[in-house]
């Protein structure tokens, strides 16, 4: 047992919720609700895993009362965009401890919609569309620990959970033959995913990585997404989740340069025509009306997209 060696470590506080209001003077409030996730990293760290010598450990409770200290002293600008906040946390930390060498915050946003009525934004009253989820995570590093030399931080943002649906449009056609395929082709489908989307900004000093419009990116990420989802003549061309999937990623790798790549989880959340022809009615291929919604299994399509290796 104790010849073991530890492999990694991290450790910190899990789920700190927190609240942060901005009160304008006219009467405009802002609200993000976070649950932020802190780990710290470090070698002098593991005397704690395997001495239990607990004289450098920063306890989790400390973490905890360091993300509310935080977000009330550091401008509301630097809290209300959540990748901000996550560098600014974890930079706050490997800066006060020499022995942390490495911090990794991740933040869960619950979105909250400001309410129209008449067409007119409400000045604090808020609530929630649906179930898609904005999150972040900073890891800030030093480079040549235990100095406080240079940080740098990489950040991979995204969403999950936004349901989308299309009635026509899709197809799946023209796949591999052979005695196990069953599934007849399908020139015009239905299409139902559940999009987890996720964009990465790898080792930028700190500055450099807070000055980008995180805001915009996640706006035009999920636009993209949508946009991609519905309109996109070649997601109807080529038909099939994974050809949406690289049109919606390649998109939003043209529009930011800052990003360095894109990945996208969709479960294809099958929507099958009910055969209705026992009951002597058309429902199926160009008759089809009426469908079931098959709650497992899905398929489930992945990859990670990136731009080409630049040439030098
Ligand atoms: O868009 C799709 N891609 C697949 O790989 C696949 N496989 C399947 O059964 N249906 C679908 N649809």
């Amino acid at each position: 047992m104790e010849s073991s060696i530890i492999k990694s470590q991290a450790y910190g506080k899990d789920r700190v919720r927190v609240v942060r209001v901005v009160r304008h003077a006219d009467g405009w409030q802002e609200v993000a609700d976070y649950s932020v996730c802190c780990l710290l990293s470090g070698a002098q760290f593991e005397s704690s895993y395997t001495k239990g010598d607990n004289k450098l450990v920063v306890a989790t409770d400390s973490q905890k009362n360091t993300v509310y200290y935080l977000a009330k002293t550091l401008p509301a600008e630097k809290v209300m965009v959540p990748e901000v906040f996550a560098t600014e946390i974890a930079k706050f930390m490997v800066n006060k401890y020499a022995h942390v060498t490495s911090c990794q915050v991740k933040i869960i946003t619950k979105p909250w919609e400001r309410m129209k009525f008449d067409n007119r934004s409400h000045p604090h009253s808020f609530y929630r569309e649906g179930k898609e989820t904005r999150w972040t995570e900073a890891v800030v590093t030093k480079t040549n620990p235990p100095s406080n030399a240079s940080l740098v931080a990489d950040v991979t943002s995204g969403f999950y959970d936004l349901e989308v649906l299309k009635t026509t449009n899709s197809s799946f056609t023209d796949f591999w033959r052979d005695e196990l395929a069953t599934l007849p082709d399908m020139p015009d489908r239905m299409l139902s995913t559940k999009v987890l989307c996720q964009w990465k900004v790898v080792s930028k000093d700190i500055d450099t990585i807070q000055a980008l419009p995180f805001d915009t990116i996640y706006n035009g990420a999920k636009r993209n997404t949508l946009d991609a989802f519905a309109n996109d003549p070649r997601a109807w061309v080529h038909a099939s989740v994974q050809t949406t999937l690289y049109i919606m990623a390649d998109r939003i790798l043209n529009e930011f340069a800052a990003v360095d790549d894109v990945y996208y989880a969709l479960p294809n959340i099958h929507i099958f025509p009910f055969d209705l022809s026992k009951f002597g009615l058309k429902n199926l291929a160009s008759d089809a009306e009426v469908y079931m919604p098959i709650a497992d299994p899905s398929g489930f399509i992945t990859a990670t997209i990136s731009r080409p290796a630049t040439k030098l």
